[in-house]
């Protein structure tokens, strides 16, 4: 079933609201549960007894946020979490949730090689939590090395919001062109989406009111139970 996708101005509007005097929502709030859709959504791909080591490759921004908060829940069911997190803003609510994983054990790089060997050949699944809605231009370094990874690794790459490195709306690009075999959409799918030819979609971000998606004319499809994703 096609559902509708938004640009890249109208998903920064939506969340601009949300955190807004009139939405009410704080942003650790919105990652909390953006996060905890993530983390379902390979909880619901991957069998984590087969496939227990995750490497969440972690951005700057909120979509590396979301990619912390998924880490340490994946944590809690039952996989091993560890992250590439190559710079690390000073931002308090980064700090926290960084803490959070420290605190699980969850092992943190900033390179990818490490004596024990090159950390994506370790994993078993890549978690891509580098750029999401706000993400504009070319890859700049550090992260031009590990999406250069993306396009040729065989390990399953599963992304949040969007492929990092496409455009948000036109997609891949002439120097991003891998496909991530999930993509997990977050609040509405990005215009970017008619370009994925991965294998499963899942949408997440369980926290829209009804009126807020009437206001930006997309829809919030029905979630199954108490489920934090639903599968398009
Ligand atoms: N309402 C929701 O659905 C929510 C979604 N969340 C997640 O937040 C991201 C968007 O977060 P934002 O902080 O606005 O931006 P990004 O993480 O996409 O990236 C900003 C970050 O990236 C740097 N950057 C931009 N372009 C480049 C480039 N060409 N090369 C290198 N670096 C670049 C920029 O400087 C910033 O540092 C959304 O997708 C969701 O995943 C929220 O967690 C909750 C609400
Ligand atoms: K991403």
């Amino acid at each position: 079933m096609a559902y509708k996708c938004v640009s890249q101005k109208i998903a920064q509007a939506i969340d601009a609201e949300l955190m807004s005097s009139s939405g009410g929502f704080s942003i650790d709030q919105l990652m909390e549960l953006a996060g905890l859709s993530v983390a379902q959504a390979v909880e619901k791909a991957f069998d984590r007894s087969k496939q227990p080591n995750v490497l969440v490759c972690v951005g700057p921004g909120n979509n590396g946020g979301d990619g912390l908060v998924a880490a340490r829940h994946l944590f809690h069911f039952g996989f091993k979490p560890s992250l590439y997190y190559p710079k690390q803003p000073e931002k308090d609510l980064y700090q926290r949730i960084l803490l959070q994983c420290r605190n699980l054990d969850i092992p943190v790089y900033k390179e990818l090689e490490q004596t024990s060997g090159n950390i994506v050949e370790q994993s078993h699944i890549v978690l891509d939590a580098l750029f999401g809605f706000s993400f504009h231009g070319e890859v700049r370094d550090p992260y031009k090395e590990i999406i250069g990874i993306f396009g040729t690794t065989t390990k399953p790459i599963v992304s949040v919001d969007i492929p990092s490195g496409w455009d948000v709306e036109t997609g891949p690009t002439e120097h991003v062109k891998f496909q991530p075999d999930v993509l997990v959409s977050l609040t509405a799918p990005k215009q970017c989406l008619s370009h994925f030819t991965g294998k499963r979609h899942f949408l997440g971000g369980r926290f829209v009111p009804p009126a807020l998606a009437n206001k930006f004319d997309f829809e919030v499809p029905a979630y199954p139970g108490s489920e934090q994703v639903v599968e398009l």
